[in-house]
């Protein structure tokens, strides 16, 4: 579950041989070094590093010159940047060369390629959102286990999510967590991969018309745009996130067959029409009855033949294995504070579906803890 975390050599572990044991350190511990590399996104770390070269023409910095640059502690004999930026050489994010205050830190090939902001492959953005947004939420699990709402104090330290879908938050001082624009770009981060594999996967050949839904920067329709030719697409979300759709669109070449609309799908209008009807991590969004009633609104947008198709980390039926679609659930609770917000399974997904008129269902594995669950008209 954790291996990428395991120590390469255990033999410092004298009290106890035993996995259990260190699996339980470890689970105690992993808050600190998600900490630790959701902060290194934040603060520009990588994108820093990627062009500079040190005193001796090298490339990297040392830890004296990361921390002028990123406005950290510098005081003579302070350890934490060196110990911060070791902890994410022991990650493998960042090269070290020479020790101590000779000690060179540079990007690992990794990072170079997915951590450095204007890069194409730049998925930094969903680490961002977790450091500013899930971390102080998660502060609050056990008062919103105890009561099934957020306390107040959670709003004072986080933009609550609907303002930050609105717009509201990013007018009120707080950070990326409240800033609509930022928000859509930490979702490109998070989500990207398992739509470029839906874009092929998926059996678009018996449909012209896609319309995405809650499609925040476009990405699920420029994948699908991309990888179909004959596919022409909407991504409607909220007035909000407009610019930064039209912005991805744009730099993706897709203008001509990506269309970006302004909806709210909660509204008391129907759907517009589409062939295909996407919803990328918005269900899992709502409690059950806004699921089933954007179920409905998507089945009376679709023809006979049809296919909405919901993108999320599905929760395997017996509840046990995707540790992932079960912690995300979590979130969404803290997350969408009052909505009894929840991740769900295929087996529940399909439940729905019937119930709501469709005809027959499937699941597809994508990419990670990711699946689509299809429901045909
Ligand atoms: C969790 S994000 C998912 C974004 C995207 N589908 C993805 O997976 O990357 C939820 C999206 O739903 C949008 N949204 C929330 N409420 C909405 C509403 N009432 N109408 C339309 N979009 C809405 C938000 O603006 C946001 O972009």
């Amino acid at each position: 579950m954790l291996g990428s975390l395991q120590q390469r050599d255990n033999s410092y572990i004298t009290n106890s041989e035993s996995p259990a044991y260190q699996r339980f350190q470890e689970l105690a511990r992993v808050a600190g070094v998600s900490r630790a590399f959701t902060l290194s996104v934040k603060l520009g770390l990588y994108t820093l590093l990627q062009n500079v070269k040190d005193t001796e023409g090298l490339p990297g910095l040392s830890s004296q010159q990361v921390a002028q640059r990123l406005g950290l502690q510098t005081a003579p004999g302070f350890r934490g940047v060196s110990d911060w930026l070791d902890v994410l050489v022991s990650l493998d994010n960042l090269l070290r060369s020479g020790k101590g205050t000779d000690a060179v830190y540079s990007n690992s090939a990794d990072a170079q390629r997915y951590l450095c902001k204007q890069r194409p492959e730049y998925m930094g953005g969903h680490a961002v959102l977790y450091h500013d947004r899930t971390f102080p939420q998660l502060l609050f699990m056990e008062q919103s286990l105890r009561t099934g709402v957020q306390p107040e104090a959670a709003r004072s330290i986080v933009a609550p999510v609907m303002d930050t879908f609105a717009g509201a938050a990013g007018t009120q001082g707080f950070a990326s967590g409240g800033d609509p624009v930022a928000f859509a770009l930490g979702m490109t981060g998070c989500n990207k991969p398992a739509f470029q594999a839906l874009a092929v996967q998926f059996d678009w050949s018996r449909y012209k018309t896609l319309g995405d839904f809650g499609g925040s920067a476009g990405v699920l329709c420029c994948c699908v745009a991309a990888a179909q030719p004959h596919m022409v697409c909407a991504t409607h979300d909220l007035p909000a996130v407009h610019g930064a759709a039209e912005q991805y669109v744009q730099q993706q070449g897709l203008t001509d067959r990506v269309k970006v609309l302004d909806v709210d799908f909660f509204d008391d209008s129907p759907f517009p029409k589409h062939d295909v009807i996407t919803m990328g991590m918005i269900l899992h969004d709502w409690g059950l009855q806004k699921k089933k009633l954007l179920l409905r609104k998507a089945f009376a947008g679709l023809p006979p033949g049809g296919a909405f198709i919901a993108v999320e980390v599905l929760i395997d039926d017996g509840r046990r294995d995707n540790l992932w679609g079960l912690v995300m659930s979590l979130d969404m609770l803290l997350e969408f504070e009052g909505e009894n917000s929840f991740d769900y399974s295929f087996e529940e997904f399909t439940s729905w579906a019937l119930e709501v008129g469709f005809s027959s269902t499937q699941l597809i594995r994508l990419t990670g803890p990711n699946s689509a669950a299809v429901a045909y008209k």
